[in-house]
């Protein structure tokens, strides 16, 4: 793995909540609260929403990956934060659009392929998080789960929403309705994660899986991606009618000939994303 220069955003004379890293093409966002095992901080979540529009802005980033630092992914919503500032009482004063929160992907989904690389808790607000991710890699003792409804809670990220659409209905109805917590050999038994790794390895082996994406066309890569999100829960009939005009965009790409032609003179294909 080639490391150009590796900036890290620093908002603050203290250790920044969230580290946002470039190596090549892949940009590494990485929740920074260890302390307080990566619970969600308005300063926290203001970088990450930085950090998805530069994914989305910046021609050079081809995929991103979301990690915690400490072990940890994420325990969700900081709940002394919350105990200090109840966010209902906010809620009360109106004003407030609920239905896009930037920094969990809700409301907002990556142009390119975000990978997830877990160790420890993902809990709740961790999880919610998790569900706006693409691939998702964990350690071996990384656990999951919804568990805002044990608090009295909602789980305001989205998962009421995704988690059906990602797990089968009875296994998302009881996660979210429990709040009970899912280990990570079951996460991957019933499809809420991809791959399970020795603890520690998570974000070696999501690199792996971002250098084989950020090495194929950019542009067929981030079409593939639209087209399996845009087309969810269409009619058939109308989802390869969009299939078909994203397709034909991507054939008409300088990388399109590119691929073929590289294959040809028997060299890895240069794509510029053109
Ligand atoms: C609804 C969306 C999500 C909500 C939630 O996530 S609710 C939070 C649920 N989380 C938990 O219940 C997990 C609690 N933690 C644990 O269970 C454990 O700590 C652990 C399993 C994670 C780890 O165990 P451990 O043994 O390793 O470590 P500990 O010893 O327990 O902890 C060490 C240390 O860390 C502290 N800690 C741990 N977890 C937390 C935490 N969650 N918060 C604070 N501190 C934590 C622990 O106390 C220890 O500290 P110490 O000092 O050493 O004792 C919401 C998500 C985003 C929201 C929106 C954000 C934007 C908005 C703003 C508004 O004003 C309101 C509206 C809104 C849109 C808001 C709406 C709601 C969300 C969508």
């Amino acid at each position: 793995m080639s490391t150009e220069t590796t900036e890290k955003s620093d908002v603050s004379a203290k250790s920044p909540h969230c580290l946002v890293e470039k190596r090549g093409h892949v940009l590494i966002v990485t929740m920074n609260r260890p302390e307080a095992r990566n619970a969600l901080s308005g300063e926290m979540m203001a970088i990450m929403a930085e950090a998805w529009d530069r994914v989305d802005s910046d021609p050079d980033i081809r995929v991103a990956i979301l990690t915690g630092a400490g072990g940890t992914f994420c325990a969700g919503m900081d709940l002394k934060e919350m105990n200090r500032n109840a966010p209902g009482d906010r809620f009360g004063e109106g004003g407030m659009d609920l239905t896009k929160l930037p920094a969990l992907l809700k409301g907002r989904r990556l142009s390119k392929p975000l990978i997830a690389a877990v160790e420890g808790a993902a809990i709740a607000g961790g999880t919610e998080i998790l569900q706006g991710t693409d691939i998702r890699v964990a350690g071996e003792g990384a656990r999951f789960g919804v568990s805002e409804a044990r608090l009295g809670l909602f789980p305001l990220g989205g998962s009421a929403v995704r988690l059906v659409r990602q797990l089968p209905y009875t296994l998302a109805a009881e996660i979210l309705l429990t709040g009970r917590t899912v280990p990570a050999p079951e996460a991957k038994e019933i499809g809420l994660i991809s791959h399970i790794v020795p603890d520690g390895r998570a974000l070696d082996r999501a690199l792996e899986i971002a250098e084989q994406i950020a090495a194929n066309g950019p542009i067929a890569v981030q079409a593939i991606l639209k087209t399996i999100r845009d087309t969810e829960g269409m009619h058939e009939e109308d989802a390869f009618k969009l299939e078909a005009e994203i397709g034909a965009a991507v054939f008409k790409s300088d990388d399109a000939k590119e691929g073929p032609r590289s294959f040809a003179e028997k060299r890895a294909p240069k794509f510029t994303g053109r």
